[in-house]
Order: structure tokens, then C-alpha cells, then sequence
């Protein structure tokens, strides 16, 4: 027999593990419990097909008759593309219900659970919440304010450098980070950079894993339409790639790039204006958008204030250059007052780096 938390953390690794293939719904877990035997498993594997709870009782047939079920998010309970969840566990006998995380979404909000109370279930809410709450942190943002949940993430030598004065930057970081960074595009709907960045690197912006990994949507920022035509995101067809731009670029210029098929969108007249980039982005169902910079970029997330989380890799090398590049570029604050004052959330090592994640402080 396993205490509550145990059973609540298996469900929160099936769905650990599913995160990155089930946009646009969260990822979610559910396990059943009879008399102290797990007697059915389940996560939601894809948008459109059975939640969580439908492959665990299945899994347990007639042994949810009088059983537990803990559920990583709360079940819900209005006819989607499937049957609502509240009324399957209630025709199927389970006599009590955890779950980890309400539903962010007003609409539903807490409707599941009274509907499950109102059948004489027992309900029993926040088991493992706060782990809950951080493996859907896309989905809860998306959910909110209708845009993107913003990661930028940088890889700088111990002198806060990105890249050698001449531009190079291969590779700063170890195999072991590059390939934590690969994750990270896995878990986010999109990933963005500059120009620049297309320029010097001739980035893939791809999903390289051992076991595969979904490609993110790839958007590149360039304002003047710079892009190379033969540029990897414009030509290897690995992932949908839409160029942003602003509105002086003429339209027969696009033409060869949409012919190559990509997307070219016009969002402003002057500098892409960055609020109304994401609610295009969240428009298009974009829960998640990975910025890899460059600086100026960067920059630009920095200086509206238009991100949710930092990443930062910093290897063991020191490269040195007055005119290296560093993280963020712009303009920067004229004094430190004016910062962005940043909790760190955790600092590990990968290889012969340390990664540290960061979130800018609640106020
Ligand atoms: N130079 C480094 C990075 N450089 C990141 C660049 O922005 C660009 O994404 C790279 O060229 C990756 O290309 P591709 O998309 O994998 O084909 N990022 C890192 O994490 N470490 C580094 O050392």
C-alpha cells in the first residue's frame, strides 16, 4: 500500500513523459487504485483522443467498481471531442477522487468535481499541486492571457560572452547541454530568433533526440525580409517556418519565400511590436514559444517585460572581447534600480556546465 503522494507522483510522470504530444491539451495522468493494488494506468497520449481517465478505467474494468482514482488535473466535465470525463468516473463506481490541479479554465473551473460531490463521490483536491501546476505551466498560461508561455534561453561562457567577437559560437556549451536544450524545443510549440542569428549560425531550430521529438513551429524576427533564401529554415522542410516582418517590405519580395513554404506575416510599420506578435502567435494556438535569441532579441523580450522564464547555460571557458556578444542587447537600464529583479528557481549542473532557470519576481 502507497501513501496518496505516491500514487499522485506515477500519474505525474505518465504525464511528465507525454508532455511535448498532447498540445494543444495538457499533459495528463491518472491512475486507479482498488484495495491497495494499482489496478489501471493511463495518460492522454494526443489532442483529440481518450483523456487520461478513460484509459485508466478501462484499464481497470471492473475493478474500478469501490476504487480510488488520482488524476493530475481535474477531469473534465463538458462533452469535447470526447464524453466528459466526471460522468465516466461516476457510471464506473469509483468511490473517492484525487486531483492534483483544478482546471484553469473559468468556464469548467471546479464544475467536474461538484458534479462528481453531487454523485456522493468523495473529492479530495491538491495532491502534488505545485508539481501539477509547473508540468502545465504552458497550458495554465495559454489558458489565462491567450498568448504564449515565454522561455528565453541564452548559452554564455563564465565571461558572459555568446559568441567570439568574429561571430563564432561552436560550440560554447557541452553535447550534454545542447542536447538538454533539444528537450526544451520538444516541450514548446514554437521556438524563435533574429535574423542575425539565421545569418551567422544557418540554425535547423529542429528537435535532434536520440528517440526523436516533435519540431517546434519556427519564427524568425526580420524586420527588412534578410533572410537567405537558402537558409535551412527555408529550405529542408523540417518544420513550418513563418518569417515575421514589418509592413514597408514589399509584397513581391515574399513571393519566393512563400514559394519555398514558408509564412511571411507583416505585424508593424517600424520594430515588431512584441505584445501583438504573441497574440498572434496565440491566435494560432501557439501555447509555448522558446526564444533563442540573439541579443537583440533578447533584448527586446527584456525590455517589454514579454517572457515567463530564463534559461541560462554557462559553460567553463573564458573567451574574452570587448565586442563579444552577450545575452541581451538594446538599450539596457540606466541604472541597476531600473533591473528586472529575477528569482532563481534552480541551478544544476549538465556536463561541465551549469544551468540555471530563472523567473522574474511576482510583485
Ligand atoms: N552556440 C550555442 C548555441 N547556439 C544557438 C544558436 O542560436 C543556434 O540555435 C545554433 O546554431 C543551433 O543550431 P541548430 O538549430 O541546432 O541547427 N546554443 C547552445 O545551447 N550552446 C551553444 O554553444
Amino acid at each position: 500500500m502507497l501513501k496518496h503522494s505516491d500514487y499522485m507522483e506515477l500519474a505525474l510522470n505518465m504525464a511528465k513523459a507525454t508532455q511535448g504530444q498532447t498540445s494543444p491539451n495538457p499533459a495528463v495522468g491518472a491512475v486507479v487504485v482498488k484495495d491497495g493494488d494499482i489496478v489501471g494506468l493511463g495518460a492522454h497520449l494526443k489532442a483529440g483522443e481518450g483523456h487520461a481517465e478513460v484509459h485508466a478505467i478501462r484499464a481497470a474494468g471492473e475493478k474500478a467498481e469501490g476504487a480510488d482514482i488520482y488524476v493530475t488535473l481535474e477531469p473534465c466535465s463538458h462533452y469535447g471531442k470526447t464524453p466528459p470525463c466526471s460522468q465516466l468516473i461516476i457510471s464506473s463506481g469509483i468511490k473517492s477522487v484525487f486531483i492534483a490541479s483544478t482546471d484553469p479554465n473559468p468556464l469548467v473551473s471546479g464544475k467536474g468535481i461538484q458534479q462528481l460531490r453531487d454523485a456522493g463521490i468523495q473529492v479530495h483536491v491538491g495532491e502534488c499541486q505545485s508539481e501539477a501546476l509547473e508540468l502545465n505551466k504552458h497550458f495554465f498560461h495559454f489558458i489565462k492571457h491567450k498568448t504564449p508561455y515565454v522561455t528565453l534561453k541564452t548559452a554564455i561562457t563564465l565571461d558572459g560572452k555568446t559568441a567570439a567577437p568574429s561571430g563564432d559560437s561552436k560550440w560554447i556549451t557541452s553535447e550534454e547541454s545542447r542536447l538538454d536544450v533539444h528537450y526544451d524545443r520538444h516541450r514548446h510549440d514554437a521556438i524563435l530568433v533574429g535574423v542575425n542569428t539565421i545569418i551567422r549560425d544557418n540554425p535547423h531550430l529542429t528537435t535532434r533526440l536520440p528517440q526523436g521529438g516533435k519540431n517546434p513551429i519556427r519564427i524568425i524576427v526580420d524586420n527588412h525580409l534578410r533572410t537567405p533564401l537558402d537558409a535551412n529554415v527555408v529550405t529542408d522542410n523540417e518544420s513550418k517556418t513563418i518569417i515575421v516582418t514589418n509592413e514597408s517590405v514589399k509584397e513581391e519580395d515574399k513571393i519566393p519565400f512563400m514559394e519555398a513554404g514558408c509564412e511571411v506575416i507583416s505585424l508593424s510599420l517600424s520594430r515588431i511590436d512584441l505584445h501583438h506578435l504573441l497574440r498572434e502567435l496565440g491566435s494560432r494556438s501557439i501555447q509555448s514559444l522558446y526564444v533563442e535569441g540573439g541579443s537583440a532579441v533578447h533584448g527586446s523580450f527584456l525590455e517589454e517585460r514579454a517572457f515567463q522564464e530564463f534559461i541560462m547555460y554557462m559553460a567553463p571557458k573564458l573567451i574574452g572581447g570587448r565586442d563579444a556578444f552577450t545575452s541581451f542587447g538594446g538599450s539596457g537600464v540606466a541604472a541597476i534600480t531600473e533591473g528586472l529583479e529575477m528569482n532563481i528557481v534552480s541551478i544544476e549542473s549538465i556536463g561541465e556546465d551549469i544551468k540555471i532557470v530563472a523567473v522574474p519576481k511576482k510583485h
